[in-house]
């Protein structure tokens, strides 16, 4: 059996946690290959690696003196190594990361130091052999991520060894130049090691007991979910889930490797079984719900709006001559609506609302803004009636005023737009009648 473990900075933000982390690798044999993360908060209020590294790096490419901030980096890591009691220094890699920072080497490349030094911290701690991300995660010269080359280099490089630490969240492009994914990515680097080896298992270690049904930094001790298929965590991890990076998905899904998240702190329990697909049907109605903050809801309205061919394509090429992407577009006879992401959106606002007035000459075009999407995820939502009518009886006592439903075709989930400031309320009565009390 091969899996492929990793961990994320919560797991290694300090020797303690490096301690547990060495532990549940050493209990198992077939844990031979492994991402880290960058040291992440030690508790409330401290600052993860990744975000003192953008920090330092914009203050050394002001011109300014970086060598206060740099220090407390190095720090983190001299705790790490001192308190493992390893005889390993990381002096010489730092002396060539304050001379790249002097030489603006980018911030990309400073953000993936975090987990570069950590790898090494890593491999030294295990006696594993250490391979840079650059070499084996691979970016085209436009920056985006070569799925078909990483895997054969990738491949071929872990046939080499018996055992390895390969640092998560970045790689290069051919001429050498660091890339990052974007901010969690480092479980996308899981995901690609896993598939590159073919690997039984990708054990994905955090610091909650698996996938919750909703976020528990707003419901106070969610259910953890069992078994969640792709799809279905695709759908939720995209709406805000954060245990796992929306693009981690996708390479074992290719290989038809399931992922298990599991609680570094709490290694006992089973966690959350992602698979492609599975006879057991969900605890609950819903597997999940997740949302995020932010939107902006255009409404066109046009009388006999459905009699003229083309209409909403010409409104769509207003967002997309703008370069805006479209979340969500419910719509009626002679309206329809548009959900955008308010940061994109308020940019080209102006250009938007004119473009729509030249190229369809609506009747009405309405703005709505500071609005919030909610995802009620399920797989077994298609077999039950009435789960649109409890969400919005729930929401109904709540006194909250749902905005916006959208059902998708597959059944798998249910849109639901809100004021930004019902967000949280609005979870929580969506949460209380499927799990709480299944009324
Ligand atoms: N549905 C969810 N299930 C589990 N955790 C969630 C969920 N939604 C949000 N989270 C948050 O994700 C956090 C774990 O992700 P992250 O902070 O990226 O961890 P790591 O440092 O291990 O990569 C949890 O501590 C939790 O607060
Ligand atoms: N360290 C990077 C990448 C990452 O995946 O971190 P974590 O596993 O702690 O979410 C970040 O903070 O974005």
């Amino acid at each position: 059996m091969k899996k492929v473990v990793k961990f994320g900075g919560s797991s290694l933000a300090s020797a303690k946690q490096f301690e547990k982390v060495g532990e549940i690798i050493r209990s198992d044999k077939d844990r031979k290959y492994v991402v880290p993360s960058a040291p992440g908060k030690r508790f409330d209020g401290d600052i993860k690696v990744t975000d003192m590294l953008y920090d330092c790096y914009h203050t050394a490419s002001e011109g300014k003196a970086f060598d206060d901030k740099l220090a407390a980096i190095q720090e983190r890591y001299l705790e790490i190594i001192s308190g493992l009691g390893l005889d390993f220094s990381l002096a010489e890699d730092f002396k060539v990361i304050r001379k790249n920072f002097e030489d603006g080497a980018g911030d990309e490349y400073a953000a993936s130091r975090g987990e570069f030094l950590n790898g090494k911290v890593m491999a030294a701690y295990l006696g594993f052999e250490f391979i840079d991300a650059a070499e084996v995660i691979l970016f085209d010269e436009d920056g985006n991520f070569n799925a078909d080359e990483t895997d054969k280099r990738m491949s071929a490089r872990l046939k080499t060894c018996e055992n390895a630490v390969i640092p998560g969240f970045y790689g290069a492009k051919a001429d050498g130049t660091v890339k990052t994914f974007s901010r969690g990515g480092s479980d996308i680097t899981g995901s690609i090691v896993a598939r590159a080896l073919r690997a039984d298992l990708y054990e994905n270690w955090t610091d909650v007991s698996g996938f919750l049904v909703t976020d528990p930094r707003i419901v106070k001790n969610p259910e953890v979910v069992d078994i969640i298929t792709y799809r279905e965590l695709r759908e939720l991890s995209y709406m805000g889930a954060s245990v796992l990076h929306e693009d981690a998905i996708f390479p074992v899904r290719k290989a038809g490797i399931p992922i298990n998240i599991r609680n570094t702190n709490h290694p006992e329990d089973k966690g959350t079984l992602i698979v492609s697909t599975t006879s057991q049907r969900s605890k609950f109605t819903i597997t999940g719900i997740a949302g995020k903050k932010g939107f902006v809801a255009v409404t066109v309205d046009k009388d006999m709006m459905n009699t003229q061919i083309g209409f909403c394509r010409k409104v769509l090429q207003v967002f997309e001559e703008n370069d805006i992407s479209i979340e969500h577009m419910p719509s009626g006879i002679d309206t329809m609506c548009v959900f955008v992401h308010q940061d994109e959106f308020q940019e080209h606002e102006q250009m938007v609302l004119s473009g729509i007035q030249r190229s369809v000459e609506p009747d009405v075009v309405d703005v709505e803004a500071d609005l919030a999407l909610l995802a009620v995820v399920g797989r077994d939502m298609k077999e039950a009636r009435g789960t649109a009518g409890r969400i919005f009886s729930a929401l109904a006592h709540a006194n909250i005023n749902c905005k916006m439903i959208d059902q998708g075709s597959s059944e798998l989930n249910i849109i639901i737009g809100v004021k930004n400031a019902d967000f949280e309320a609005a979870i929580q009565a969506i949460y209380d009648i499927f799990i709480t009390t299944q009324l």
